[in-house]
Formats: structure tokens, C-alpha cells, sequence
């Protein structure tokens, strides 16, 4: 019996993405900080799929916590052949209004919990025949986004870290991807602190998060590089490729300042 586990599962894109390879027949492990949000969605999970489900609910954002989740699952026999390295927030506001101590916490969960997690599963995740990491960034990885600086300075990180691994495990079979989601429904706004105004302009071009589930779940499996849900992200992502950087920087001001 194998195992998905999904960090950020209790709600948002990485609750999407445990429905998804529910329906899929995938036994999962549920990782989180909201123990009763989790055990409910575990109940709701077992009683409509018929899988196995198991939760940890721990904070991530801990240095010790995905050493603490690998160890979870080696006393538990957890057979993994797919990590979802999910779990991440924004922080939105000019750079030197948040506190430095808020930055480093989020950059610790964004970026040096799916390393940490990442490197600590990987030998058991080579130990299948096919096995898959799906880590999620942003189509902010793809440019600098001012009052989300840091935000989209990880979201790159992951996205290039993601590209490298990908490469470095070429033949192992384990497969590496990275979901780059823009504006999708969840509470990514709210948790990031934005204005009702931006929350609003969001909202316009927001996906919901079972598309943007769906879409990662098919890409991870059919073994994509890069998964850029809903065609308005890829032709914004194109665009940052070609159109000059102080241009696309430019546009996200307007649109992220307070
Ligand atoms: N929504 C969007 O517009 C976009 C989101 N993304 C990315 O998608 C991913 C999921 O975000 P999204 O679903 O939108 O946001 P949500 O805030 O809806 O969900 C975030 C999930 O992460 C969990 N989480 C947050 N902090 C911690 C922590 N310290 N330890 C453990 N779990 C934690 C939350 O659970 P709990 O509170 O129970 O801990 C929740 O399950 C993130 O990496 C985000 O950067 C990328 C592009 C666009
Ligand atoms: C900048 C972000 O990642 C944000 N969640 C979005 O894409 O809307």
C-alpha cells in the first residue's frame, strides 16, 4: 500500500489536490497545522473513496518539523511514492513594514520546508518503480512582484530548485514538477493580509482550486516540468519572458499596491 503525502492539506489548492487523488483511488497522508480540519476531512475522504487516510498535524514552518514528519512516517511504515510539497503563504506589503522575524518564518515554510522534506523522503521515494514530486510556486516565480517581494523571490527559488532536482533524478523514476497556479480562490489573500480592493481584483481572475487541482495532478502524472494552470497565466507567463522586466514589474505594482 502506497501513500500521496500533501503538505497544506487541510484547505485551498492542497485540500483540492487530496480530493483529486482521492477520487483517483490514492491513499494519502494529510499534513497541517488544523488537527480538526484535518480529521474531518480525513472522515470525508475515507467515507466517499474508500482509501486510506492518515494526518500529522504539526507547524511546518518549525526547523525541526519535516525531520519530525519523516520520522512520522518511518514508524509508520509509510510507504510514499508521491510528495505534494504545497504549504506555503504571502506576506503582502511594502518590505520594511513587515517584521523580519514574520519574513523568516515564511521563507522557512515556502522555501526551506520542501527542501528539508524533499531531501528526507527522497530515498524512500526511490525505492518505487515511478514515484512523484509535485512542489507548488506561483506564476510570481516568474517575475518580481513588489509589496509580494519575497513572496515571488521563493516562489522562483522552488520553481528553479524544482527544475534542477528534476533533472539530477532523470532515470531514477522519480518524477519532479512544479505547479505554478496563479490567482486561484482559497485563502491565500486573506492569510497574506491584502486589501479588500486587491482582494477584489484577485477574485476577477481567480481559478478555483479544484481546477488548478485537477490540472496539477495531471501534469505531476504525466510527468510535466512546468504546470501552469488556465490559458490567462500562460500567456501572463509568456508575456514576463519577453516584455522588458521594469514593464511586467511595473503592472504587478499597479496591481498589488495597497
Ligand atoms: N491562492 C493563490 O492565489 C495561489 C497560491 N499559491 C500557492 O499555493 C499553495 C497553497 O496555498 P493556498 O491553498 O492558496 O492557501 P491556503 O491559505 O488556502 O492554504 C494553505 C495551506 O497550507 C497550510 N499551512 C499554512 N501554514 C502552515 C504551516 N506553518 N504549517 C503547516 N501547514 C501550513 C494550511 O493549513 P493550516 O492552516 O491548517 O496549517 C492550508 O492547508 C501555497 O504554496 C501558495 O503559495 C500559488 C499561486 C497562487
Ligand atoms: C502572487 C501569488 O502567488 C498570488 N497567490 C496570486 O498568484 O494571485
Amino acid at each position: 500500500m502506497t501513500y500521496a503525502l500533501i503538505t497544506g492539506a487541510s484547505k485551498g489548492i492542497g485540500k483540492s489536490i487530496a480530493e483529486e487523488l482521492a477520487a483517483k483511488g490514492k491513499n494519502l497522508l494529510l499534513v497541517s497545522r488544523s488537527e480538526e480540519t484535518l480529521n474531518e476531512l480525513r472522515l470525508s475522504l475515507i467515507q466517499r473513496y474508500n482509501v486510506h487516510v492518515a494526518y500529522l498535524a504539526i507547524d511546518l514552518s518549525a526547523a525541526e518539523a519535516p525531520q519530525l514528519v519523516s520520522n512520522w512516517c518511518t514508524s509508520n511504515n509509510y510507504s510514499i511514492d508521491v510528495l505534494v510539497n504545497n504549504a506555503g503563504y504571502g506576506l503582502w506589503g511594502p518590505f520594511e513594514k513587515v517584521s523580519l522575524e514574520s519574513h523568516q518564518e515564511m521563507l522557512q515554510l515556502n522555501m526551506l520546508t520542501v527542501v528539508q522534506l524533499t531531501y528526507a523522503l527522497l530515498p524512500e521515494l526511490k525505492k518505487h518503480a515511478s514515484s512523484y514530486i509535485l512542489n507548488v510556486a506561483s506564476t510570481a516565480a516568474y517575475q518580481a512582484v513588489p509589496t509580494l517581494s519575497l513572496y515571488a523571490a521563493s516562489k522562483s527559488f522552488v520553481l528553479l530548485f524544482t527544475r534542477g532536482i528534476r533533472l539530477e533524478l532523470e532515470g531514477t523514476g522519480v518524477s519532479v514538477s512544479c505547479l505554478c497556479p496563479g490567482p486561484t480562490s482559497t485563502d491565500f489573500v486573506t492569510r497574506a493580509g491584502m486589501s479588500l480592493a486587491i482582494q477584489k481584483k484577485s477574485d476577477t481572475f481567480s481559478m478555483t482550486s479544484e481546477a488548478v487541482a485537477r490540472i496539477g495532478v495531471r501534469g505531476m502524472y504525466n510527468h510535466k516540468a512546468e504546470i501552469i494552470p488556465g490559458l490567462l497565466n500562460k500567456i501572463i507567463v509568456a508575456a514576463t519572458a519577453w516584455l522588458p522586466k521594469y514593464v511586467t514589474e511595473k503592472i504587478a505594482n499597479d496591481l498589488y499596491k495597497k
